[in-house]
């Protein structure tokens, strides 16, 4: 059992409280000889880190990551995997903890404050502690190297919903993702969710948001039939991250309003010899195991539960109570967790490509002699 850890071959531990000193984590099993530069992971950081718009927390956290164990490096400020675990560091700079003295008694409506008492009889009242969306800022560097491990395949995120507001798929722009300060692949929805978010944000109040991940270059074979599916693991890892509420791989919930013959992506012989999906409605995973098609999962992100508008609640010594939580809050978290969503998509992968190379290498050479 593992209270901090996920993956198999491919594993991560993190640590840290958002208030603590630092937040950190543990890569183990990455395989030796993976290159990479600090810069490398620090982008990836960079996506997520909070403070860069007017539409995330403001706290202003550097993150900047130190490796610790686990490489060697050259002259040119390369490093090399050594095989050994893989330690990352990365110090809090800018906690406030004055702002949680108000409510270290009472439990935010739909925050994890009241089951940490439950469970534990005590909780780390200066911030969020390990159910702050800090604790993301781990799994992006842990991504960031799982994503040299894979290669040939690219991890793509995108919000594709806020609040009330969808995205037109018809104007789907992967370019788009780097240009407004939501991660939207769509230019005009991206503007609406500009206006939305202010007036949610001067109201003190906050929203959900809907991400989606696209894996591509994965190859056919990752993930196994019942207890190993790679679509089970995604689900886990999506899943435990902070506020995420649900969970959907391809056509998701919505494959239950279609017909057999809607929902089968029918096959034809491409012209390099494999097998080509009219569609992919599976989402790029058949009975637990990739397809080679684009491997797409969404998950819903809830909206952030510290809000300015009073709400009722209860005290931790059994009192009817009043609430309204005060800080640097996101109006909408769901925002900064799309290059997490992308970090647990390539942690996941690179742990179904060394799982498969445990159990199949090589894989079958494919069609096979009549
Ligand atoms: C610092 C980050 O986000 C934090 C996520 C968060 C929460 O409750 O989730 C609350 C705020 O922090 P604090 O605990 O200081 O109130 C955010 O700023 C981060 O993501 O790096």
């Amino acid at each position: 059992m593992s209270f901090n850890t996920f993956g198999q071959l491919f594993r991560v531990t993190t640590f840290g409280e958002s208030h603590g000193p630092a937040i950190g984590g543990v890569v183990d099993g990455c395989p030796p000889g993976i290159r990479f530069r600090l810069e490398d992971i620090q982008a990836a950081l960079d996506r997520r880190r909070p403070g860069q718009s007017r539409f995330t927390t403001q706290r202003r956290e550097p993150d900047q990551v130190k490796v610790l164990s686990g490489t060697i490096e050259d002259e040119d400020g390369v490093l090399t995997t050594t095989g050994t675990p893989v330690a990352l560091l990365i110090e809090n700079v800018d906690q406030r903890s004055k702002d949680y003295a108000a409510i270290s008694e009472s439990y935010r409506p739909g925050h994890a404050d009241y089951v940490y008492d439950r469970k534990y009889g005590l909780r780390d009242h200066r911030g969020g502690g390990r159910s702050s969306a800090r604790e993301t800022a781990v799994r992006v560097a842990a991504g960031a190297l799982a994503s040299r491990v894979l290669a040939g395949v690219t991890v793509r995120g995108a919000l594709v919903q806020m609040g009330e507001i969808f995205i037109d798929r018809s104007r789907w722009d992967w370019d788009e993702i780097d240009r407004n300060p939501f991660f939207c692949p769509d230019a005009d929805a991206a503007q609406a969710m500009a206006e939305y978010l202010d007036a949610i944000r001067k109201s003190g109040s906050s929203v959900g948001a809907v991400i989606e991940i696209v894996a591509e270059g994965v190859p056919p074979g990752l993930g196994a039939p019942v207890y190993g599916k790679l679509d089970a693991d995604l689900a886990a890892a999506f899943m435990s991250i902070n506020a995420v509420k649900g969970v959907e791989i391809g056509e998701g919930f919505a494959s239950a309003g279609l017909t057999g013959e809607a929902n089968a992506d029918e096959m034809r012989m491409g012209n390099d010899g494999s097998p080509l999906f009219l569609s992919n409605h599976a989402g790029g995973v058949l009975g637990g195991i990739s397809t080679g098609q684009p491997v797409v999962a969404r998950f819903a992100v809830k909206p952030t539960s510290s809000i300015l508008t009073p709400r009722q609640t209860v005290t931790r010594h059994g009192e009817n109570a009043e609430i309204v939580t005060k800080g640097r809050h996101d109006p909408c978290v769901g925002i900064r967790a799309v290059p997490v969503g992308e970090a647990m998509m390539a942690c996941v992968l690179a742990d179904h490509v060394l799982r498969a190379r445990a159990q199949v290498s090589p894989p079958p050479a494919w069609p096979f002699p009549r």
